[in-house]
């Protein structure tokens, strides 16, 4: 067990690609916890599509052991966070296992929206921050001027921040001196009952549930029956370690202390991140305040292409499920599409990625439906229920008003951009809450519908500003509008898949981009194909697909079989990614491509 007054628990807070996993690689490397030859870049970002997308998921840590210019050694333990909106949460619970951070800020960029969004976090989680500028090798970097642009902005003291670069290794022994010298040591009771929190956890294949804690009070041994407050299971724990970043077994755990366990836990659903691990016999008085649930905030369908793969759906789903607590998951069948899964997701973002993991490491092709928020609908008869599924919309004389959620948005963007911004929030039904300046850059806070934002917004923000601006978001509240339930008719045929909600007043304009996307989107078959929008029973926009003779041989004069079989296998091979309405194909793209707005 360590002391606590040698110890220092830090997380490192930044903009996406900022350089928070490439300071992170230089600070074990420079403390020689991890020998040279075993050095991977970017060793934090375990798992592949993160290291692909260059985003970091899974919360991860590391246990550094640092020899300081004092003569002490000290246990430095560095919580890798999750740097996207989408897992806020996480972060949160992750900012309030440890006492410091350190801010990363690109020494050519500047603060973007989301060191915001990570910084707050921090600060709120009472932390100690020692600001860092990175990529100082680089000839646009600015390190004067993105010290006041800290001070502008967050309005923290930046004029010691430390210039480094996280790539050349310049400044990191400062870094880690710093970590020593401004952040403070942990405080906690050896001698009270025990109290951790759960700040992770994760399913790995050899030893099941890997549970990350952090000790608050008293100590922890192999051996010890604990308990989980929250769910209130039991477990008695088998290994106990420390990771280097690969696990190294430990006898025990004390105050202020970092590390992982293992206890027979069948799944990752079991463990709550944020709850209370106490000892069975002699807990604590109170588990630590503030644990919520995650909540999915985004749902949408998914089916197989071919209706033959639910069962491979289904068993890729329960194996993502061990490892990934954060989505929900029911049974769902769709008149169009058949059998399938309603799932629930903490953002987009993290939709696209349990998406892409299903097609990828499953090897499946699936339908995505159109993402939707959660609507309260506030029934006549006092009931409140919550939509999940635009095609569950009760019959509207049933309703007495319906809510839908809100966030506030924080965007920063360069000047010249600043009016496509504008024009961009206002078509998704925005309200601007505030516009402010950090030099050439503007900071504007707008309130919006979640509905407007988790279709396309992302893109479009990029695409205006190419790639210049920054975003980030959080759920602010519950709020009445005048929403409606639009319905797509495919040859007289609703297909559910393709109803969503939208506000009345955009209900027409939506309705009409749609059916023309549509339009294209659906090949021409041997018949005449009316596309139609409706609200109820009126219809609001139509187009017709006129007929075809679809004969992909009929190029081929005469003989060549061998050319005609490759055309025909050519055309079957196209089929499997269509899917049969009535009597109509529809491509699987057009269930997303029908919906974004950018015409
Ligand atoms: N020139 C220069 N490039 C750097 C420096 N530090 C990081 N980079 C580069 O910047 C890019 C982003 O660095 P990462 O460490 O992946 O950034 P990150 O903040 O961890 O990104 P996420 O994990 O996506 O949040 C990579 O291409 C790095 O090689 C630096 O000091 N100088």
């Amino acid at each position: 067990m360590t002391q606590l007054d040698r110890i220092r628990n830090f997380s490192i807070v930044a903009h996406i690609d900022h350089g928070k996993s490439t300071l992170a690689d230089r600070l074990i490397q420079m403390t020689g916890t991890v020998a040279e030859r075993d050095m991977k870049a970017q060793l934090l970002d375990s798992m592949d599509i993160e290291r692909e997308r260059g985003i970091t998921i899974k919360a991860n840590t590391v246990r550094i052991e640092y020899p300081a210019k004092d003569g002490h050694t000290y246990v430095l333990n560095l919580i890798d966070t999750p740097g996207h909106v989408d897992f806020a949460y996480e972060v949160s619970r992750s900012m309030r296992a440890v006492e410091g951070s350190l801010l990363v800020v690109d020494a050519s960029q500047g603060v973007e929206a989301q060191t915001l969004a990570n910084v707050y976090q921090a600060i709120d989680a009472g932390h100690d921050i020692v600001p860092v500028l990175n990529k100082i090798d680089l000839p646009a970097a600015d390190p004067e001027r993105v010290k006041e642009n800290i001070e502008d902005v967050i309005g923290i003291d930046a004029s010691d921040a430390i210039p480094i670069s996280a790539k050349t290794g310049l400044g990191i022994p400062d870094v880690l001196e710093a970590i020593v010298k401004r952040l403070p040591a942990p405080k906690g009771d050896r001698n009270a009952p025990l109290k951790a929190m759960l700040v992770d956890s994760w399913y790995d294949s050899y030893l099941g549930v890997v549970v990350m804690i952090r000790v608050i009070d008293g100590v922890i041994k192999k051996g010890d029956r604990v308990k989980m407050m929250q769910t209130g299971a039991v477990y008695g724990i088998d290994k106990l370690a420390v990771l280097k970043p690969q696990m190294v077994d430990i006898a025990e755990l004390g105050p202020g202390e970092i590390g992982v366990l293992t206890a027979s836990i069948k799944q990752v659903r079991d463990t709550r991140v944020g709850d209370t691990i106490t000892h069975e016999r002699k807990p604590c008085a109170e588990p630590l305040p503030g644990f919520k649930p995650a909540q999915p905030v985004v749902f949408c369908g998914l089916f197989p292409v071919d209706a033959n793969d639910f069962e491979a759906l289904r068993d890729a789903i329960e194996k993502l499920a061990l490892n990934d607590a954060s989505f929900s998951y029911e049974m769902e069948t769709s008149a169009a599409l058949g059998f399938g899964f309603r799932m629930g997701f903490l953002g987009l973002l993290h939709l696209e990625v349990v998406r892409d993991r299903l097609e990828r490491e499953y090897d499946l092709d699936l339908i995505t439906t159109a993402p939707s928020v959660v609507f309260r609908l506030h029934m006549k008869d006092g009931e409140v229920r919550e939509l999940h599924n635009p095609a569950d919309m009760p019959d509207l004389t049933y309703i007495d008003h319906i809510e839908e959620p809100r966030i506030k948005a924080t965007i920063m963007v360069p000047d010249e951009y600043l009016g496509d911004i504008l024009k961009l929030c206002q078509d998704r039904r925005g309200i601007q809450q505030n516009l402010t300046y950090a030099g050439s850059r503007a900071m504007v806070e707008y309130d919006l519908p979640l509905a407007e934002v988790v279709f396309d917004f992302y893109d479009r923000l990029k695409s205006v500003t190419k790639g210049y601006a920054s975003f980030d978001y959080q759920l602010s509240e519950y709020r009445e509008d005048n929403l409606v339930k639009m319905s797509i008719l495919v040859n007289d045929e609703p297909v559910d898949a393709l109803s969503i909600m939208v506000h009345r007043d955009r209900a027409e304009s939506r309705g009409r981009v749609m059916v023309e996307k549509l339009k294209e989107l659906i090949p021409r078959h041997m018949f005449k194909i009316p596309i139609q929008a409706a609200i109820g029973g009126r219809v609001i926009a139509r187009e017709t697909i006129s007929a075809m003779r679809k004969d992909v041989t009929a190029k081929c004069y005469g003989g060549d079989a061998t050319r005609k079989k490759k055309l025909l296998e050519k055309q079957k091979e196209g089929k499997k990614k269509m899917r049969q309405f009535g009597k109509v194909e529809i491509p699987q793209s057009a269930f997303i491509n029908a919906l974004k707005m950018d015409s």
